[in-house]
């Protein structure tokens, strides 16, 4: 099986990549830093830290690497039999030229063995948004060819992977949390599903998306958030503060009503999932900055991810949100100069005022009752 995995960063290295290689694929990592690319293909292996309960190292090995954007990168799209990508959110968008470049000389080639793309992103569905940015650059005379033979598999992907302390003796190790949870929608593959192991099949994709975005990410940024608030620099130190620690577990317990409403969750057993999240956030191994998991607020702020969907969740099954309320005022917070949609944030609240600049980031509305009580916990959260 050969694989192309698009960004050889954390989750690249620390998860996808390395469950791909422990699979028996031939693993080729495409990323746009030159560096990293150098240093994959010199060493050919790199070494991934588990850290839990108990510790050990797994090394990757045979891989390789291609710079992204190359015609080595479009080759290897030719062959591939299961493309994934973890590259951020924003970037995806940026590699559907390539992808597209590569399928069309895949077809031209007379490559008509299935392939499977899976982005494995924060984000609701975001393989079937990289596939509509595809299909926008790929030639309308391939169309029909990529509906046949062109798998794009949505999945939720969770692991927490801290970029890795700079280390000049082994610059591509990466330091994993022992849990992982890779799930993809079964029913969206072409072919036969690709034999790797960890990563699971569901036909409920969207219940699982939303359980992760809902709980791990609602409760991380929420760490997050007031976390930077009182002065902390890890989640490690944020979530040992009793007082965040229980209005985190509050904001994960209320946009878990919505999935108990929405999917019929077990109430106990989503209980202990939350628990069992904060005990993740709580990792000694783990160095976590702040500022990694605040990072882009604009985008954590948006109707569709980890604070808005599930408060909108509440007001659609009329559920209690005062936790999800205060995460979000504490985000409208967040300060950090080397943080470009902080700043603008920061720029919008001085220029507009906080509740325009809540409106223009969450899309919500003025006379939704719920704004009052945000600006309101903003001014508070201030004194
Ligand atoms: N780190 C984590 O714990 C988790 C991250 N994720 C998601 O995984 C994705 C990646 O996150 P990380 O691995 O933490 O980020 P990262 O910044 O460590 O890795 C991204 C990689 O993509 C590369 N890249 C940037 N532009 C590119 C391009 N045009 N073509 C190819 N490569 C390019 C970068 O050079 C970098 O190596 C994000 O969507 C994140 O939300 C999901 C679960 C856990
Ligand atoms: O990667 P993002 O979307 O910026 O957000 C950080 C989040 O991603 C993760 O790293 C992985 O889910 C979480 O630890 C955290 O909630």
């Amino acid at each position: 099986m050969k694989a192309l995995h698009f960004g050889a960063g954390n989750i690249g290295r620390g998860f996808i990549g390395k469950l791909l290689a422990e699979s028996d694929a031939e693993v080729t990592f495409a990323d746009a830093n030159t560096q990293l690319v150098d240093q994959l293909n010199h060493s050919q292996e790199y070494h991934v830290r588990v850290v839990g309960d108990t510790q050990h190292t797994d090394v990757i090995r045979h891989i390789a690497a291609v710079q992204a954007n190359s015609d080595d990168v479009i080759s290897q799209i030719v062959k591939a039999d299961i493309i994934t990508t973890a590259v951020g959110p924003q970037v995806l968008a940026k590699i559907a030229a390539t992808i597209a470049k590569g399928l069309q000389l895949r077809f031209e080639q007379g490559n008509h063995t299935p392939v499977n793309i899976i982005a494995c992103e924060n984000m609701v569905r975001g393989t079937s948004q990289l596939k509509q940015a595809v299909l926008a650059e790929l030639p309308q005379q391939y169309h029909d060819l990529l509906e046949q033979y062109v798998g794009f598999v949505d999945s939720a992907v969770d692991r927490i992977v801290p970029p890795a302390a700079a280390n000049d003796e082994d610059p591509l190790a990466v330091t994993v949390e022992s849990f992982s949870e890779w799930i993809v929608d079964k029913n969206q593959f072409k072919g036969d599903i690709p034999p790797v192991q960890g990563m699971e099949l569901t036909d409920n994709l969207l219940a699982y998306v939303e359980r992760k975005l809902f709980t791990l990410n609602t409760g991380h940024i929420v760490t997050a958030y007031l976390g930077k608030l009182a002065g902390y620099k890890t989640i490690r130190e944020a979530i040992a503060d009793e007082a965040i620690q229980n209005t985190v577990r509050q904001a994960m317990q209320q946009s878990g009503e919505v999935l108990v409403n929405r999917y019929g969750f077990d109430r106990q057993l989503h209980h202990a999932y939350i628990e069992k999240i904060l005990t993740r956030f709580a990792n000694p191994y783990l160095v976590d900055e702040i500022d990694r998991v605040g990072r882009q607020p604009l985008r954590k702020l948006g109707a569709e991810d980890r604070l808005v969907k599930p408060l909108l969740g509440t007001l659609e099954y009329g559920l209690p949100n005062d936790a999800l309320l205060k995460g979000i005022a504490a985000a409208l917070h967040y300060r950090n100069a080397d943080d470009p949609q902080a700043v603008e944030l920061q720029g919008w609240i001085e220029q507009e005022g906080v509740e325009a600049a809540l409106l223009r980031a969450t899309g919500l509305k003025a006379d939704e009752p719920c704004v009052a009580t945000i600006v309101a916990e903003y001014q508070r959260m201030a004194q």
